[in-house]
């Protein structure tokens, strides 16, 4: 069976949503190599994950808080979202909007509650996580946009805004430490930083640099496999660790977001790219 898939195109980019999981497979300004990363070896099939674009993350980030959550990164990027609205174009700008409800099949996470993916294309990407709590009682999630961002490679990547930051890398040890300086590659890293994504992603070889910015998210995580661990995974080919990173934006440990009935929670992000400025080299 093949996944629906909708296209959004505007005057400026194109970005592309499959119905599962509501997820942006890729996001490709006119003339322009795709910003948003999709792996050649990605298998589209019912019940697995896309390999790239924007998983979306909820309601827990990777193996969750408490032990015997699964599957990994929560269950809403296997479900079957309903477009809702769109794709409907103005002033340069494409919209559609998918939706989710729960409960789902899932002892996990038993709430009552609607998600809704809200994608915006134009000169920017802008995508935004609606969660909405429909249940009595009140109910924590940890959310994350597990964002895909294409480079020429990976290893002539800077990555700038996270100088100073307090952060956690399972790749050098489980102990909290200070960021000190810019992160001069974007190979083999899995970095939790407890500050939101507001960066700039440097990318010398397509001669661009890539800005993010969310007004709600309080984490980035920054995750390459590398070469090794790139050749443990099926959908990915072995030197696509070159070709991508995962800049995520999230609220994940104690930043978990306890959201209460009747309200909700925005997840936001806006993705922008320009040539590269030689101040940023
Ligand atoms: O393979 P998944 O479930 O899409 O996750 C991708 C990666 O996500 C990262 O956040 C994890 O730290 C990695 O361990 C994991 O491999």
């Amino acid at each position: 069976m093949t996944l629906e898939k909708t296209t959004l195109s505007s005057d400026f980019s194109t970005a592309e949503v499959y119905e599962q999981g509501a997820h942006l497979a890729t996001w490709t300004p006119k003339e322009q190599p795709p910003v948003i990363w999709t792996s050649t070896a990605s298998k589209y099939e019912v019940g697995t994950g896309i390999r790239g674009g924007i998983p979306i993350v909820f309601p827990w980030f990777n193996a969750g808080r408490k032990p015997g959550l699964t599957p990994r990164h929560g269950f809403v990027r296997f479900e079957n979202w309903q477009l809702v609205s769109g794709p409907s174009s103005k002033d340069g700008e494409t919209t559609a909007t998918w939706e989710l409800n729960g409960p789902l099949d899932n002892e996990n996470f038993p709430y009552k509650f609607r998600a809704r993916f809200e994608v915006k294309t134009g000169k920017a990407l802008s995508v935004a996580l609606v969660v909405e709590n429909l249940d009595t009682e009140e109910f924590d999630c940890e959310l994350a946009f597990h964002t895909y961002f294409h480079v020429g490679d990976t290893e002539n990547t800077r990555i700038l805004g996270f100088n100073g930051a307090s952060a956690k890398d399972p790749f050098i040890s489980p102990a909290f430490f200070r960021q000190e300086g810019e992160l001069e590659s974007a190979a083999e890293i899995d970095r939790v930083f407890f500050t939101p994504p507001n960066a700039t992603i440097v990318d010398r070889v397509n001669n661009r640099v890539i800005r993010t910015h969310s007004e709600n998210a309080s984490n980035a995580i920054v995750w390459n496999p590398g070469p090794e661990g790139a050749k443990e995974m099926a959908d990915l080919q072995d030197d696509d660790w070159k070709r991508f990173f995962c800049l995520e934006t999230a609220c994940i440990y104690d930043n978990a977001v306890v959201i209460k009935p009747g309200e909700s929670f925005t997840l936001d992000l806006q993705v922008q790219v320009e040539s590269l400025n030689p101040i940023y080299l």
